[in-house]
């Protein structure tokens, strides 16, 4: 991106805490399609808003098993996107990554699961920004990304890929 940043990323803070989890087994992804909520209509991976008091993996866990009826085994954190909206609120999420999980996923009010081979995940589907961290994580990099949106067109972006971004997470 050539444009500077217009957000001073130092002061910045997100109105809305939220969680992204993304299971990976036998070279598929289990996405959902999203029923309700923000990108509603789009595909993304199960999570939600952190609830207060909550810590990131508690939310992130409870969303699995509310939308998909899922419980990841051991979480592990992959990323953190910090997300300036032009029209709602902007977000902090946190990004999981799971290899295993109990219980069967099923289709709920919230989300339909969708076991998607890595090499398809259809990034066309999804927010943008997706395609711009999804693959590095599914091929194992920790990461952090700072956007802004307008609507739902990125207008500009960083990415930091590897040790050295996970050191800049707000939250471990
Ligand atoms: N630019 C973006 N890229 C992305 O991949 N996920 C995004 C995103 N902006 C928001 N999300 C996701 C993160 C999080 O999982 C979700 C937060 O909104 P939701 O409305 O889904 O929250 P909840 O499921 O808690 O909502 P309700 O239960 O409907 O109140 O949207």
């Amino acid at each position: 991106m050539t444009k500077a940043s217009s957000v001073n990323w130092q002061t910045w803070q997100a109105e809305m805490p939220a969680t992204l989890m993304f299971v990976v087994r036998d070279g598929k992804v289990l996405l959902i399609e999203k029923l309700r909520g923000i990108g509603k209509g789009k595909v993304n991976g199960p999570g939600g808003k952190i609830d207060p008091g909550e810590t990131p993996l508690e939310c992130v866990v409870r969303e699995c098993q509310e939308e998909l009826h899922i419980t990841p085994k051991n979480p592990l954190k992959m990323g953190e996107l910090w997300f300036a909206m032009s029209d709602i609120p902007d977000i902090h999420c946190h990004v999981f990554m799971a290899t295993d999980y109990d219980g069967v996923e099923t289709a709920t009010e919230e989300a339909v699961p969708m076991w998607t081979a890595i090499d398809e995940v259809p990034y066309e589907r999804m927010w943008e920004d997706d395609a711009h961290w999804l693959p590095q994580m599914l091929a194992g990099q920790m990461f952090n990304g700072r956007f802004e949106f307008t609507g739902e067109k990125i207008d500009w972006l960083e990415m930091h890929f590897g040790d050295a971004a996970a050191a800049e997470w707000k939250h471990v």
